[in-house]
């Protein structure tokens, strides 16, 4: 039964007019950039609201259980919702050059085709067949610890997450939260402020810095701060499948 995920209100903004250059430059700098509005108000309460049944979803998984916060996910089975599938479709392309031109950088061998089919034949062909879009949920007092999501040998370096719900009136707390681990330096961390329907790229695992003698590597995790208040659900677009 897919009817639920495959209504025509879920609809995505068109991707076509992002600023890919600025947005490139962002994630070069920063390890991150902002899609703001990029899912309309009515699309993120649509996602949202499929959280509550399980047809869509092919797991569930309790954070608590497994000391990953404190809270719960859900992975998309396929086929993906419409959205959902739009977005990994679209933003793949997108970002295939920018994870080619890092990796380079990173001395790491991967190189990733242009198509998200081509990359997902590959993840499969590996056995890492399981789909890895999710949406995720917030009450009072739950949170995300820091962590990096990595499912088997295959890995796109970026992902997206986008805020379904309203911050202030949906929920207080809650906030995104990215830590940057450089080579023999303390962490450092940053807030990105999120409103319903925007969205962040960022990097999964490392990215590239230029040093005085070249790049290293810096290793990035992610994660959601103590939600104080209400019900925040998020919707996570992962580009590689899992094992
Ligand atoms: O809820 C969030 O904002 C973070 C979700 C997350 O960890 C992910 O999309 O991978
Ligand atoms: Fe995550």
């Amino acid at each position: 039964m897919n009817a639920p995920t495959d209504g025509g209100a879920l609809s995505a903004a068109p991707l076509a007019d992002l600023d890919w250059p600025a947005l490139h430059a962002s994630l070069d700098e920063y390890g991150y950039a902002l899609l703001p509005g990029l899912l309309a108000a009515d699309t993120c309460r649509a996602l949202a609201s499929l959280y509550a049944d399980p047809a869509p979803f092919r797991s569930r998984v309790v954070m608590a259980r497994h000391n990953f916060g404190r809270g719960e996910y859900q992975y998309f089975r396929t086929p993906l919702p419409a959205p959902v599938a739009r977005l990994r479709e679209t933003l793949y392309p997108q970002l295939a050059p920018l994870a080619n031109r890092w990796n380079e950088a990173m001395g790491l061998p991967a190189r990733y085709p242009q198509t998200l089919a081509a990359f997902l034949a590959r993840c499969h062909a590996a056995g890492q067949t399981r789909p890895t879009p999710l949406l995720l949920q917030y009450r009072a007092g739950d949170y995300n610890c820091l962590h990096q999501d990595l499912y088997g040998e295959h890995v796109f370096p970026i992902q997206l997450a986008v805020l379904l719900s309203r911050p202030g009136s949906d929920f207080t707390g809650g906030e995104f939260v990215l830590t940057e681990q450089r080579p023999r330096m303390q962490s450092r961390a940053e807030v990105v402020p999120l409103g319903q329907g925007d969205g962040v790229l960022f990097a999964v695992h490392q990215r590239p810095v230029r040093g005085a003698r070249g790049y290293f590597r810096v290793n990035l995790r992610h994660g959601v701060s103590r939600l104080r208040s209400g019900c925040r659900h998020t919707l996570g677009v992962i580009f590689h499948d899992a094992a």
